[in-house]
């Protein structure tokens, strides 16, 4: 199934669908986005990967004007936002962390108001209604009332919703956040869907593998910045390398695990019962004496990246 775009004018701004420059936005004293700067090319999943509270959803919320910058400059598809947010919300398609659907209507009913408020014009409606819920994978149960439906069709129709005046580009916040693994492999295979068709994608998420799995690039946030920007490939190599060894002992060995490593220059983390040493095939052959045999050797991974870079543990 694929979605048949409507004719969008798109704003006279540069080729990249999302752009951010200088963005900081403040709550009183407290600097959620503090100085960002972020571009999106047309046809790219972007992923937004950070540690809770690292100014994500703030950005998010910015994009659809939302929240308004304290400082910065944001553009939109080409138009600049909040000046002309409402253009730029036409033409986009945003699936919140909460779901508001309209709990009292069908599946079908809660996509049609969508498409009206969307001004899909009257002829095509019918049409692009179907289509969303066929992505969706919910035609067999447009009839349903939001109420009856379980929690993974209404997430899926929470994001069929998103998409039913057939966006170039769709924003997603944490879309997978709280659901079992099935589901979450349900709605990787329609992010991916999306993005196969040439969508631009911006997903927020904390979580590494839905990142690693759909993202084409990454940039980790933390502290409402952005501290590294790549395809996961490429930040698993410049900031992991490429082995791990795991080091599992009593506190006293594991510190004197971490010193020895992080003498020689090399990247540690701690996870529980472990010590793990990033870029161990550069270690030298005197070094990996002083650390002993006892570590268990494994590829290195996103998450190696996330916790080294942001200090913080994964869920
Ligand atoms: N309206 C607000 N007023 C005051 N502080 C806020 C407001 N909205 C967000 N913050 C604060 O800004 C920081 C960034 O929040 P944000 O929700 O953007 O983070 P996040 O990366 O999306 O985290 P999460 O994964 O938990 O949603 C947090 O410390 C949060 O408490």
């Amino acid at each position: 199934m694929t979605l048949q775009r409507a004719p969008e004018a798109v704003g006279a701004g540069s080729a990249a669908a999302i752009s951010l420059r200088g963005v900081v936005k403040r709550f009183g004293g407290f600097t959620a986005v503090d100085g960002l700067d972020l571009e999106v090319p047309s046809g790219m999943c972007l992923g937004l990967l950070g540690p809770n509270g690292a100014g994500k959803s703030t950005t998010m919320k910015m994009l659809t004007a939302q929240a308004v910058p304290t400082e910065g400059t944001i553009e939109v598809l080409g138009f600049p936002v909040p000046r002309e947010s409402k253009r730029a919300r036409a033409a986009m398609g945003v699936v919140p962390q909460q779901d508001n659907l309209d709990e009292e209507l069908t599946a079908r009913e809660n996509l049609e108001v969508f498409a009206h408020l969307y001004r899909v014009p009257r002829k095509e409606r019918r049409k692009a209604v179907d289509d969303a819920l066929a992505i969706a994978h919910l035609t067999e149960r447009q009839g349903t009332k939001v109420d009856d439906l379980s929690g993974g069709m209404r997430r899926r129709l929470l994001i069929a919703r998103g998409l039913v005046h057939r966006p170039r580009l769709v924003l997603l916040d944490e879309p997978t956040v709280g659901l079992d693994p099935q589901v979450r492999a349900e709605l990787w295979g329609l992010i991916d869907g999306l993005r196969a068709q040439g969508t631009t994608v911006l997903m927020s998420t904390h979580y590494i593998e839905e990142a690693e799995r759909l993202a084409d690039e990454c940039a980790l946030m933390s502290r409402g910045r952005v501290i590294a920007r790549g395809t996961p490939a490429r930040l698993v190599g410049e900031y992991a390398g490429e082995r791990v060894v795991e080091h599992y002992g009593p506190p006293d060995r594991l510190a004197e695990v971490e010193r020895l490593a992080r003498g020689a220059g090399l990247p540690t983390r701690r996870t529980g019962p472990s010590v793990s040493v990033l870029k161990a095939e550069t270690i030298a052959p005197s070094l990996a004496d002083e650390l002993g045999s006892d570590g268990v050797r494994r590829a290195a991974n996103l998450e190696d990246v996330f916790v080294v870079l942001t200090g913080e543990k994964v869920e």
